[in-house]
């Protein structure tokens, strides 16, 4: 292969190529201006012409004309959000570049930034998408060697030059040629910023195991279970910005559906799609997917109060029922109890009705032709089935009287006639009556909420909620088996899942990835070692809360964490005041002052309350910088630069709850970490 001239080799003629660009990109916003004055006046004309002329128009005619405005006010919004991307370019037109010569000798720079964009009448790229199959050379290789998997096959031949930039507001900060190392000089800088109050993508640093899992085409469902920090969220969100890009014909924004632990960690993580140019996708909690599956029949407990009850008292009966209704098996018996309902709970008689006698083997046998609809709507079907033999026997339309008692004998015939009797028995066959408790006048148990879904879906059976083509579900250590169980049969698209068994708010009900996979065979599992939100010394201090030998922290260092003692827990108190000040004077964007209980959160807010303090609780809807306090539970899949760990002693932190959300707690902090306590500190920081 021969060697090509290099087009904007020096820094100098990157700058001046950077103003070229910027200049063509001002020009095609230019245009799209343009456009939209168009449309907007050719809109306005046809309005006003229909408006003018409705009374002598036809049926025809009136449709034509709505669909030509429908179709301008479509292509107006296209404009629209063509402008917001070629705005977006102006301030950022690219972070990379590549420089890639194929074994034909044909060598093209390849820059990469957020959404391509093409020059007037060019018809090569002047910026390529971050998610083009060329792109992925970018992530996958250093200079050398190098293929990319283009639509025709796989392309060959070898990268000679890697570039990065930071470009911002139109500016170029610095730009870098990287030889061996990838991106970890720019990786750096990007960990050590401050914190944001929304997520942000990290287009310009994803690396190379992230990239792979970004880009995976072929699986159904992915489970990623990844250390804290790992950047599981992160990827999880540009796989859905690479599937939208890739499969663009077919999937769009609102066939995407999160399910995410609460509404913060939802305005949290809403940034990056629209960041990567991609609309707001659909999320919803677990709990107001139950509410909808319930239909409103049922007062539930939320997992929220589930866990806050789990840390206000030990309670050994709750955690074993818990505990129970969160395994592999508790699902495979609802299974098998399934089948002896299906086999011994239809106890078939002759029935009659006037004078016919319609046999029980008729019934029995159309009973059992029906197997494929659930269990509780085949009645109807049977019964239809036992009105056409009537009718034939008779020669004559049946009387009111007839049909009730065929539409009234056959659901007879089975043992209950309403899930949570099914329910119900279910416990008195497994021999374990006492691990249900159902009281009228107190709200279901969250871990009875899905088992009873799971029966409803099986036994009633319920529409899917076909217009999801992918499911994406965060925090999966929380879920039970169950709960994928009812997942796997609601939605049957392709699904992203992620968590990690280590930062569950409830040890008694974690998921790992193991489980999951039990409820999903076919799931490809990826993990996750490396971690990249805190620096070495949190993360080495969280290790000794939850030891994992297989972490990787990239190599960063801060403040070593500091646990600090007062006097008593007055005294703590009062120094916490202190503690925010001394962060407000640092520069910091975040503090999160992370506590066990909801009421202790409360107690610190009425000892800083003022402005920039907020408390979240299960009722907030937005996550702020400034000073948060909160809950561990809460604060799962934020980040603050600062966490403060108040009442970590002996007496606040003691059983695997509390275990679990010192560990979280710990975990949020990215550059600093202090916990204060009084009397003696807790077990779990012994080294
Ligand atoms: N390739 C990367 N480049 C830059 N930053 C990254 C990269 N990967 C992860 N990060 C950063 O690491 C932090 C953690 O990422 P994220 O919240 O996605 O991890 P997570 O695995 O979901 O964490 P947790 O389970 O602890 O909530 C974020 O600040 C994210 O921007």
């Amino acid at each position: 292969m021969e060697n090509s001239p290099v087009i904007n080799a020096t820094e100098q003629e990157e700058r001046e190529y950077l103003e070229e660009i910027k200049e063509q990109l001002v020009l095609a916003v230019r245009r799209v201006d343009d456009a939209v004055r168009q449309f907007s006046g050719e809109l306005r004309q046809q309005k006003q012409y229909l408006h003018e002329h409705q009374s002598g128009l036809d049926d025809a005619d009136m449709v034509a004309a709505e669909q030509s405005i429908n179709r301008m006010a479509y292509t107006g919004e296209g404009a629209v959000a063509r402008k917001r991307r070629l705005l977006k370019l102006v301030q950022s037109p690219y972070f990379g570049r590549i420089d890639f010569t194929t074994l034909n000798g044909i060598s093209t720079p390849v820059y990469i930034g957020v959404h391509a964009f093409a020059g007037e009448g060019q018809r090569q790229n002047l910026i390529y998408d971050w998610r083009a199959p060329i792109s992925s050379l970018f992530y996958d290789f250093e200079l050398g060697e190098a293929s990319y998997a283009s639509p025709n096959g796989t392309v060959p031949g070898r990268i000679d030059l890697k570039r990065q930039y930071r470009i911002r507001d139109g500016r170029m900060e610095f730009m870098l040629d990287s030889d061996v190392n990838i991106h970890d000089d720019v990786l750096q800088r990007e960990l050590a910023k401050s914190s944001d109050d929304k997520m942000k993508n990290i287009v310009a640093t994803i690396q190379r195991d992230q990239n792979a899992v970004i880009r995976n085409e072929e699986a159904s469902v992915m489970v990623i279970q990844g250390v804290a920090g790992s950047g599981k969220t992160s990827i999880a969100l540009h796989r859905i910005a690479f599937l939208l890009y890739r499969f663009r014909d077919t999937i769009a924004a609102k066939n995407i559906l999160i399910i995410s632990p609460n509404k913060v960690f939802a305005d949290y993580i809403s940034n990056v799609l629209p960041e990567l140019g991609e609309e707001h996708i659909p999320e919803l909690g677990m709990e107001e997917l139950a509410a909808d599956l319930l239909q409103g029949q049922f007062r539930f407990q939320t997992f929220f109060e589930q866990v806050s009850a789990l840390l206000e008292r030990h309670d050994a009966a709750f955690i074993e029922r818990i505990r129970f209704k969160s395994s592999a098996e508790f699902l495979s018996q609802l299974n098998q109890y399934l089948l002896h309902v299906e086999n011994s709970y239809f106890s078939v008689a002759d029935l009659r009705v006037g004078r016919t006698v319609v046999p029980g083997a008729f019934i029995q046998q159309k009973f059992k032709a029906y197997h494929r609809v659930p269990l509780l709507k085949r009645f109807g079907q049977v019964a239809n089935d036992v009105r056409a033999y009537v009718r034939d026997k008779v020669d004559r339309k049946l009387t009111g009287g007839e049909k009730a008692t065929i539409g009234e004998g056959i659901p007879r015939m089975f043992r209950y006639g309403n899930v949570l009797d099914f329910y119900r028995d279910f416990y008195r066959w497994v021999g374990r009556p006492e691990l249900l408790k159902l009281d009228p006048q107190r709200p279901l148990e969250y871990a009875d909420v899905f088992a009873l879904i799971y029966l409803r879906i099986r036994m009633e059976g319920l529409a899917g909620y076909d217009h999801v083509k992918h499911l994406l579900v965060d925090e999966m250590q929380d879920y039970t088996p169950v709960q994928y169980a009812v997942l796997s049969r609601l939605f049957h698209c392709r699904k992203t899942i992620l968590g990690d068994v280590s930062q569950t708010v409830n040890p008694y009900s974690a998921s790992s990835a193991e489980t999951i996979e039990r409820v999903f065979p076919q799931a490809d599992v990826v993990k996750l070692y490396r971690s990249y939100r805190s620096t070495l010394e949190i993360t080495a201090f969280a290790q000794r809360i939850s030891p994992n030998p297989n972490i990787m922290p990239l190599e960063r260092h801060g403040p070593e964490p500091a646990a600090v003692r007062y006097a008593s827990p007055a005294e703590e108190l009062q120094a916490l005041p202190v503690l925010a000040a001394a962060f407000r004077s640092s520069g910091s964007h975040s503090l999160g002052i992370i506590c066990k209980t909801q009421r202790q959160a409360t107690q610190v807010h009425d000892a800083l309350h003022g402005p920039g303090v907020y408390l979240l609780t299960e009722e907030s809807t937005a996550f702020k910088e400034g000073v948060v306090i909160t809950t561990a539970h809460l604060a799962k899949g934020l980040e603050f630069d600062e966490v403060l760990v108040p009442f970590v002693s002996a007496r606040n932190y003691r059983t695997e709850v509390d275990k679990s959300m010192l560990y979280v707690a710990c975990t949020r902090a990215m550059h600093r970490l202090t916990l204060t306590y009084s009397g003696e500190p807790t077990a779990f920081l012994s080294v």
